[in-house]
């Protein structure tokens, strides 16, 4: 039996997750997991999963929930998260966190040997080299979660590294793929939200439209499957049916194609070597499709994924700079103090501002990611971009 630690438990991918193991009680079993805001949803999932340990926001909290349910143990911030990824009951840690908070807990839990199932990408846009070098160092198996990604690593599945010659991943354009820039100017929250194809979180959801979510998901495909970052391309696929694809030196294509259904590439992950039967999908038939759509990526129209080709290439801290600038500006494009075309410049201008360390250590990226916030808070206050 998979014995999981579920980091962001009351998330999206934290529900298709619960899902996917409740599907198969006799293999997987969720001991412990995290939440963060949502209270009512968390208590609800300890009366359903009855796990050992659960990791909330504040030590308030813990106390209080210690009192409601004395069968569970708590702990609360980061070490709380810590915790919950590596007791010694859990072998496998599904990392469904948002943002910038998955990367210590993974390292922490590849340290303590558990298998991980990675969905927060944050974790390898920040700190790639530290957490492949730790796998590498610990033996531990890193299995991708993020779609494009799973279709990427199926396809390579009995096919020698050498053959393949470039990674294609695909990106639907997300919220406003057929808007043009000067039509992005007066976009608002609820329409930026409205994703084609997917049902995610919010932060992720922002970041399809701005295609930040693909230059994340570049840096993440560059550690995850040690690619060079011109043999990894990205193309616009409206319908997200073509996960993504791999393209052998002999000229030929290999694409991993299904239902836009997170349940799927999770399940994977978590019966990864085996493939088993899905008991819960979105149904799915090649014959009520008309067709597939590709179109060549322009930079011009999507500039914060040139920019993060750029902050991937550099490398060291720079990706770290990028990542807490995004996350800043959209958390206060979601709270409707900038505007959407807004969040490039915070981030293009956090990243002018910053001096690169090439070969930065953890404390080094956790001092960077807490100085950028501070630095584009203090900009949104006073309007640098409004
Ligand atoms: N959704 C999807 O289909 C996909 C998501 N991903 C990646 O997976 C991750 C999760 O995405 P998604 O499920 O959509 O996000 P959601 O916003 O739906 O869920 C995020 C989860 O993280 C928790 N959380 C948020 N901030 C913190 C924090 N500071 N400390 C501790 N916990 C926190 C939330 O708790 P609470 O709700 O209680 O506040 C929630 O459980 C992201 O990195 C995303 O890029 C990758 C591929 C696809
Ligand atoms: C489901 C998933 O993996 C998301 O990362 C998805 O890819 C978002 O879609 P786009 O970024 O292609 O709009
Ligand atoms: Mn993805």
């Amino acid at each position: 039996m998979k014995r999981i630690a579920l980091l962001g438990a009351t998330g999206s991918i934290g529900a298709s997750t619960i899902e996917v193991v409740c599907s198969y009680p006799e293999e997987f079993k969720i001991v412990s997991f995290s939440f963060y805001r949502n209270l009512e949803k968390g208590k609800q999932l300890i009366k359903r999963l009855l796990p050992q340990f659960v990791a909330v926001a504040t030590e308030k909290e813990a106390l209080a929930l210690s009192k409601e349910f004395p069968n569970v143990q708590f702990g609360f911030g980061l070490s709380g998260l810590v915790t919950a990824a590596t007791m010694s009951e859990v072998t496998m840690v599904l990392t469904a966190v948002s943002g910038s908070i998955g990367l210590v807990p993974t390292l922490e839990a590849i340290k303590a040997h558990k298998e991980i199932a990675l969905a927060n990408k944050e974790t390898l846009v920040m700190g790639g080299d530290l957490v492949m070098q730790a796998a590498k160092e610990h033996k531990v198996r890193i299995l991708p979660v993020d779609s494009e990604h799973s279709a990427i690593f199926q396809c390579l599945q009995g096919n020698p590294r050498e053959n393949v010659s470039e990674l294609l991943i695909t990106a639907s354009g997300g919220s406003f793929r057929d808007y043009s820039r000067a039509e992005l100017k007066n976009v608002g929250v609820k329409e930026a939200l409205c994703h084609p194809n997917w049902s995610m979180g919010k932060k992720i959801t922002i970041d399809s439209a701005t295609m930040m979510n693909k230059g994340l998901e570049v840096i993440e495909a560059h550690w995850l499957f040690q690619m060079e970052y011109d043999k990894i391309k990205v193309i616009l696929h409206k319908e997200s049916l073509i996960h993504s694809m791999i393209v052998f030196k002999d000229g030929a294509y290999l694409a991993q194609l299904g239902a836009s259904d997170m349940r799927e590439p999770i399940q994977y992950a978590l019966t990864y070597p085996k493939r088993v039967e899905i008991k819960q999908a979105t149904p799915f038939d090649l014959t009520t499709i008309e067709a597939l759509h590709f179109e060549k990526m322009s930079f011009e129209r999507f500039p914060l994924l040139k920019v993060a080709f750029e902050a991937g290439r550099a490398g060291g801290t720079l990706p770290s700079v990028m990542n807490a600038a995004n996350e800043v500006a959209v958390e206060a494009f979601l709270n409707q103090k900038i505007r959407y075309l807004s969040i490039e410049k915070y981030v293009q201008e956090a990243m002018m501002k910053h001096q690169n360390h090439p070969i930065p250590s953890l404390e080094t990226l956790l001092e960077v990611d807490r100085q950028t916030r501070v630095m584009v808070n203090e900009w949104i206050k006073k309007g640098l971009f409004e």
